[in-house]
């Protein structure tokens, strides 16, 4: 497909070209700091670290538009880590990914040293270190995420295969997509060379929800609500679980169910406005919440590449394999977890669960296991229908043809 190059990116390529930077065979770029050259920027220390590789799939979406700001800026990574962004959409965003890539051009960051963008995933996941996967249907109102499964699940699919072609095998992956968990698992399965414990599925935002919904009824700040955690599937049967949370008020640590003193709220309008937050958005907005999906994005990577603090933790959806809660293995479920300095995660160990967790827990994994059997049924059923990655992997070191300025380059 062609993508219009702007004159400004046209120039760079040349920029690039003639600097002898190493371009991917497909898809546009540019450099916006020499990683690969020997001459670097006078803004550019001589020991600064090699960028890490993020892909963002659905760059030219709604929760993209946020979230690539806020890693290109150093949120996620850290003030001191460059950034190279590769950015992947269908062919019909290819325009306005283009108009997003501009802007992250226009927004003069010094830690991002590169922009791809393409529209092929063979090109986008290759030599990634994170993938985060937004691209795919949102629901609109009246419906339930599940019935995004038959929509989206052929893109994970895809996408899981290309990720197994062509990333690193230490890729982090992160599904946001909907029906989040389910794509998830779906995803690892199309791709058996990386262990599936590094594909994970957003349950950062419930958990956001809640704490929010906590500070707002005890009238306190927000990040003085610790470890309330997400259980399951993010969806209406998610079990927002506030039976080891605490609040932290004038130096003391108070248990949630102390602190705000009624149990009937926390065990029914609490879990119902929390579960139910994305339809409410869905229903003012007419569009799904993206803002604060793309907050809660940059705080599951954040976390998952620089440790939780000490005595913390937070909600992901991860492998249930080797669970000590009761979760059969094969599901990508909720539960909370800590990471070290190492990025490496294990489900928090030894939480007390009641029969009215016992209770939420069960329901949530029926529900995913019915998803699951749906996914792998509906895949069996369509796979001719699948559109399957056919394009040679990028091969390093090829260089792209220099396009004639301010003309269309052919992408993909
Ligand atoms: N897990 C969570 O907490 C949340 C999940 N979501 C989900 O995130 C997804 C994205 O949401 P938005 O950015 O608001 O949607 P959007 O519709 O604004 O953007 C989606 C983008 O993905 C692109 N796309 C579609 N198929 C693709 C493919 N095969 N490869 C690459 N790109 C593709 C579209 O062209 C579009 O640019 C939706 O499925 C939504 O339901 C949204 C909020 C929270
Ligand atoms: O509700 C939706 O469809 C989008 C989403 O996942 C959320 O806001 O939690």
């Amino acid at each position: 497909m062609a993508a219009t190059m702007s004159p400004f990116s046209a120039r760079r390529r040349i920029l690039a070209i003639a600097h002898h930077l190493r371009a991917p065979p497909t898809g546009s770029s540019f450099a916006l700091r020499d990683t690969q050259h020997h001459e670097q920027p006078a803004t550019t220390s001589s020991a600064s670290p090699a960028p890490v590789r993020v892909c963002v799939t659905g760059a030219a979406g709604q929760i993209a538009y946020t979230l690539l700001f806020s890693i290109a800026s150093g949120h996620v990574f850290g003030p001191n880590q460059p950034v190279a962004l590769q950015l992947l959409d269908i062919p019909q965003g290819a325009e306005a990914m283009n108009g997003v890539a501009m802007e992250l051009q226009d927004c003069a960051l010094p830690l991002l040293a590169e922009v791809i963008q393409t529209t092929n995933p063979l090109v986008a996941f290759k030599d990634v270190d994170y993938a985060i996967l937004l691209g795919a249907m949102p629901r609109r109102e009246g419906m339930q995420r599940k019935d995004l499964l038959r929509a989206n699940v052929g893109i994970f699919k895809e996408q899981g295969e290309a990720l197994d072609r062509v990333a690193k095998k230490s890729v982090k992956v992160v599904v946001v997509g909907n029906p989040a968990n389910t794509n998830a698992l779906i995803c690892a399965h199309y791709a058996p060379s990386i262990p599936s414990r590094q594909f994970t599925a957003l349950t950062r935002l419930d958990e956001n929800r809640a704490k929010a919904q906590l500070a707002s009824r005890a009238g306190v700040a927000v990040e003085n609500v610790k470890n309330v955690c997400i259980w399951g599937n993010h969806s209406n049967t998610q079990f927002p679980d506030v039976a080891h949370g605490y609040i932290v008020a004038s130096d003391r640590e108070v248990p949630v169910a102390d602190y705000v003193g009624d149990k009937a709220y926390l065990e029914g309008e609490f879990i119902k406005t929390v579960a139910m937050r994305g339809a409410a958005i869905i229903a003012a907005r007419k569009l799904s919440s993206a803002m604060s999906a793309a907050k809660a994005v940059a705080d599951h990577v954040r976390d998952w590449h620089q440790g939780t603090p000490d005595g913390e933790f937070v909600s992901m959806a991860v492998i249930s394999d080797g669970n000590m809660y009761g979760v059969p293995p094969g599901l990508v479920y909720s539960f909370p977890v800590v990471i070290d300095k190492k990025g490496k995660y294990r489900i928090v160990p030894g939480l007390d669960v009641s029969p009215f967790a016992r209770a939420k827990l069960d329901a949530t994994t029926a529900e995913l296991q019915e998803e699951k059997r749906e996914a792998l049924d509906h895949i069996a059923h369509q796979v001719a229908a699948v559109p399957a990655v056919t394009a040679k992997p990028a091969t390093q070191g090829t260089q792209a043809a220099a396009p004639a300025q301010g003309s269309s380059v052919s992408t993909n």
